[in-house]
């Protein structure tokens, strides 16, 4: 609950100096992770991409691929053999690791995005922060967990902030750029300028749950479970609504498969615990079941709707 209430006091003074991120290892190659190393690599940046295996790493570095396809095929549309060097100009910013300790070595950011579980993303940072450079930068990609309670498993407070992408990286626009209360401005500004070399739009946020854009869809995307466990509309018609009668790009149980039914839960399952008597949270067993079933949406080929 405290965490309901914690609101940013400003930023501290900090010995360092802004740092202008030219490497950068991103911890987790999942869907977030792979697009941001896509997005990173595509305007210039050095990055290293770990995970825990090279078998998940391939995986990465072919959906890197794949996507990168779908963007030379419009914008080098008359250029099929520019577009290929494109591609190829791309990837060679992009090495692998499964060794986060070593990949954090030579790095001016390193920025997580692994599984939404606060203790397993604090067990990564306060390992890195013994092996990383004193300039060096971490950040987490947490959609909802308090970024103050995951860097305080490092030393390094003023040289940690939230930098929270939207899913399709390569798509989505903006940035919130999180900044608590032991975050130098330095830091600040790094993360800030970054996200603009990236040709995202930064918003600054406060270390508050879900910032601004998931502290307004955890609610409305809760809803739509709600009013379909009671009955009042079925998956397909409430997505149908919310295109056509709000503009959505997609209806809340498409958005869902396409977010991660495993992070929607971990989501929901610590706001409960923050808030337990806010209806807002209440748990939706549609959503518990799918998950213990292991349909995770698009990325198990499984969700509330079928992809294979
Ligand atoms: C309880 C909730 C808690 C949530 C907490 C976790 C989540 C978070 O922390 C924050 C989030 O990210 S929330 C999710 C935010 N994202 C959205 O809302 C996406 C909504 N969907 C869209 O914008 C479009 O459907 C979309 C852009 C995806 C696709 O566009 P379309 O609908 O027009 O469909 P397509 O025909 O497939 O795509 C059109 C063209 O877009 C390009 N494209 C799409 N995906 C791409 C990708 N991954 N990489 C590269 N290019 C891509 C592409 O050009 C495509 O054309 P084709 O290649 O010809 O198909
Ligand atoms: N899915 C979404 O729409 C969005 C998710 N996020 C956040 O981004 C983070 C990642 O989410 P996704 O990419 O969707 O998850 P994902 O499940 O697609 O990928 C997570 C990756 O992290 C790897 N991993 C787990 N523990 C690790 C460790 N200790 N070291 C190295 N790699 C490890 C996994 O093997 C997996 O490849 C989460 O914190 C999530 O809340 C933020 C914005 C949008």
């Amino acid at each position: 609950m405290a965490f309901f209430h914690q609101i940013c006091r400003g930023f501290s003074s900090s010995a360092v100096r802004a740092v202008v991120i030219k490497h950068v290892t991103i911890i987790g190659g999942g869907q977030m992770g792979s697009g941001i190393a896509q997005v990173a690599a595509s305007t210039g940046h050095s990055v290293t991409l770990v995970d825990t295996s090279e078998d998940i790493l391939k995986k990465s570095v072919k959906t890197i691929e794949g996507s990168l396809r779908r963007v030379v095929k419009k914008k080098f549309a008359d250029k099929p053999e520019a577009g290929e060097e494109y591609v190829q100009k791309v990837l060679k910013n992009v090495s692998t690791s499964s060794d986060a300790g070593s990949a954090a070595q030579g790095t001016d950011l390193v920025l997580e995005a692994i599984v939404e579980n606060l203790q397993v993303k604090q067990d990564l940072f306060s390992h890195l922060d013994k092996l990383a450079p004193a300039h060096t930068i971490f950040a987490s990609n947490t959609s909802s967990l308090s970024i103050s309670d995951i860097a305080s498993s490092t030393s390094r407070l003023d040289r940690f902030g939230g930098l929270h992408f939207f899913n399709p990286v390569p798509m989505m626009k903006l940035v919130e750029v999180c900044g608590t209360s032991a975050t130098s401005q330095e830091t600040f500004d790094s993360l800030m300028n970054f996200s603009k070399e990236l040709g995202k739009t930064p918003v600054s946020c406060k270390d508050t749950p879900g910032f601004i854009v998931n502290r307004l869809l955890v609610p409305y995307i809760l809803e739509a479970y709600h009013l379909h466990e009671r009955g009042h509309g079925s998956k397909e018609d409430v997505d149908i609504a919310m295109k056509l009668g709000a503009g959505y790009p997609m209806g809340p149980f498409e958005l869902s498969d396409y977010i991660g039914l495993d992070t929607i839960k971990f989501i929901l399952d610590g706001w409960r615990v923050m808030d337990p008597n806010n209806p807002s949270f209440a748990p939706s067993e549609l959503l518990n079941k799918l998950v213990a079933e292991g349909k995770l949406g698009k990325k198990t080929g499984e969700g509330f709707y079928k992809y294979k």
